[in-house]
């Protein structure tokens, strides 16, 4: 996108509030709350092209995963890793909706902001590629290296 151009989602109206009934007791908050967490979810999933191609790779390590048979703690670990990446993708999105929020104009702060959140997602993706070469690597290896 254009740096200094406003955001699709800064021109657009504000999105319609889930229903505005009054929740009746706590665990109404409760579920409403999952409403609005599910629709931050949602939101990411349609608006950020790297949050659909991490959902991509995902679905392919996992089946690779159950082709190599990984054990429970490697399963464990690649999930961590998936989350992390998710979940720093997700704070990107953020940051670059409050930046929006705060100034549709040039600003080196603006520009720091949305720079360190998208370096953020660089670096657990770099990671967590590290960390699925020491997880397949060695399963790998059997695979096309061994003799029998
Ligand atoms: N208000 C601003 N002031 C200064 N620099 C900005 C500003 N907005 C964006 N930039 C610069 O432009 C880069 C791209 O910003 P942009 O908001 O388009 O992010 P993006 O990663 O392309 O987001 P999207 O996922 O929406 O495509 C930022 O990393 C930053 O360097």
């Amino acid at each position: 996108m254009n740096q200094l151009s406003p955001s699709p989602e800064a021109t657009k109206p504000a999105p319609a509030p889930l229903p505005n009934t009054a929740p009746k007791s706590e665990f109404a908050k409760f579920v409403r709350s999952f409403g609005y967490a599910f629709r931050g979810l949602g939101y990411t999933i349609r608006t950020q092209r790297n949050a659909r191609v991490h959902i991509a790779v995902t679905s392919l390590v996992i089946v690779l995963g159950a082709i190599l048979h990984l054990s429970a703690i490697e399963f464990a670990i690649l999930l961590v890793t998936i989350s992390a990446v998710f979940i720093a993708e997700m704070f990107n999105t953020v940051i670059e909706a409050c930046v929006d929020l705060i100034t549709p104009d040039y600003h080196p702060l603006a520009r720091i902001a949305k720079d360190v959140a998208a370096g953020a997602v660089l670096a657990s993706a770099i990671f967590s590629i590290l960390i699925g070469l020491c997880i397949f690597g060695p399963h790998l290896w059997v695979v096309f290296f061994s003799v029998h």
